[in-house]
């Protein structure tokens, strides 16, 4: 897919802003603090109706303004789609081709993208949250039902928690507790599911691309680690037993701390090089490429998945590459993968291998 047009209206530092593109590579170049990560941030919002870096979304709407719209003409394989996101204090409004979609989930996943910016070093160095959150976000924007039962996961944890507080020190049996596991459960089951075969999926693409990132010499595993035992493929059956019987192991010390110990809420992954956890004993430079083969990988996953390639955004990440890695990079998506590319100089750009290139001068929260 291709973005052929964006345009702005109150968004971040943008007050009104039109772009179009033709191009396949499209550098957004300026100084500190002009609005090049906004640009980038708007094409994330508009496929996944978040933003990838905070959770807030009155931080979008330019200051002192009352909404922002954000309108996207895509070329997609079986034609044109047009994009509408309105934000405002009372929430999202959300149009596909003009229509209306009551559930964001119904607009999530007409455009695909891949983001990678320098905070994804957290998805490898960071705290479980970080991977959890990235995995919700792959995953909610190649299968958006996953947002839903993600949703109700969340509720149900949250009235559990209170519950728990409620019942703070008590013990004996709770009618109420065992109907708030079983749903918890439920949900719970769906979710491990669809995160243990996305990991799967995700692992084969790593491992290639990482191979081919470091010439051979490093391989990449990655583990999902989960508060079952075994695999989160068994069947639901089974899965929704072992669940329940893992909560009723924890169920004391539950009602002591007053929290839910079980469940995704708590998942990890565990990154590993030739064997070795990344996390604890990789370089900078091998947590980078980490970081870099997931995203990659994420690139030909959703490829796999939706049938089309998602737009790349690579903010502020090139530079940090060094030649070697750019041009691998670059010479594996330049024809099939639509990339917008953020920097503060084209000279930390190997410019020489990009093809069909356009440059965009951002100043200001204006384009020139
Ligand atoms: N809601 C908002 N309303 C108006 N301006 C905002 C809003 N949020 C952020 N800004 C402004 O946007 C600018 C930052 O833009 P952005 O993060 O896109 O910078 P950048 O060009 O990517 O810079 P860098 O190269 O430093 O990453 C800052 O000047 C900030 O004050």
């Amino acid at each position: 897919m291709q973005l052929k047009k964006l345009s702005l209206q109150q968004y971040r530092n943008y007050e009104r802003m039109e772009f179009e593109t033709n191009h396949m590579v499209n550098i957004i170049v300026g100084p500190n603090a002009q609005g090049k990560t906004n640009l980038l941030e708007s094409i994330f919002v508009l496929a996944l109706t978040k933003s990838h870096r905070t959770n807030q979304d009155k931080e979008l709407i330019r200051w002192n303004a009352p909404s922002a719209l954000l309108h996207a003409e895509i070329e997609k394989k079986y034609g044109p789609v047009k994009l509408d996101l309105a934000i405002s204090a009372k929430g999202k409004k959300a149009k596909v081709n003009g229509l209306e979609q009551k559930k964001l989930s119904n607009f999530i996943g007409s455009l695909n993208v891949v983001m990678f910016a320098p905070e994804d070093l957290e998805i490898v160095k960071g705290s479980p949250s970080v991977r959890r959150r990235f995995l919700d976000m792959e995953i909610g924007q190649v299968y958006p039902a996953y947002l839903y039962d993600l949703s109700q996961y969340n509720k149900i944890l949250h009235q559990r928690n209170n519950y728990l507080k409620q019942m703070f020190g008590s013990s004996g049996a709770s009618p109420l507790l065992e109907v708030w596991n079983e749903q918890l459960a439920q949900f719970g089951i769906k979710i491990m599911k669809k995160r243990q075969s996305f990991i799967k999926k995700l692992q084969l693409w790593a491992e290639k691309i990482h191979a081919g990132i470091t010439n051979g010499q490093e391989q990449l595993q990655i583990d999902y680690e989960h508060s079952l035992a075994g695999d989160a493929q068994e069947d639901d059956a089974v899965l929704f037993d072992q669940f329940m019987i893992k909560l009723s192991q924890v169920r004391d010390q539950e009602m002591r701390r007053g929290v839910s110990l079980v469940g995704p809420h708590r998942d990890d992954l565990r990154f590993y090089i030739n064997g070795k956890e990344v996390q604890t004993f990789g370089s900078q430079g091998q947590q980078r490429t980490t970081a870099l083969s997931l995203k990659l990988a994420e690139i030909e996953l959703v490829q796999e998945e939706v049938g089309e390639y998602p737009l790349l955004l690579l903010d502020d990440v090139l530079s940090e590459l060094d030649h070697y890695r750019q041009t691998q990079l670059i010479e594996t998506f330049q024809r099939k993968v639509q990339t917008f590319i953020t920097t503060t100089g084209i000279e930390s750009i190997n410019l020489s291998n990009l093809e069909d290139v356009s440059m965009i001068q951002v100043r200001d929260g204006s384009l020139t």
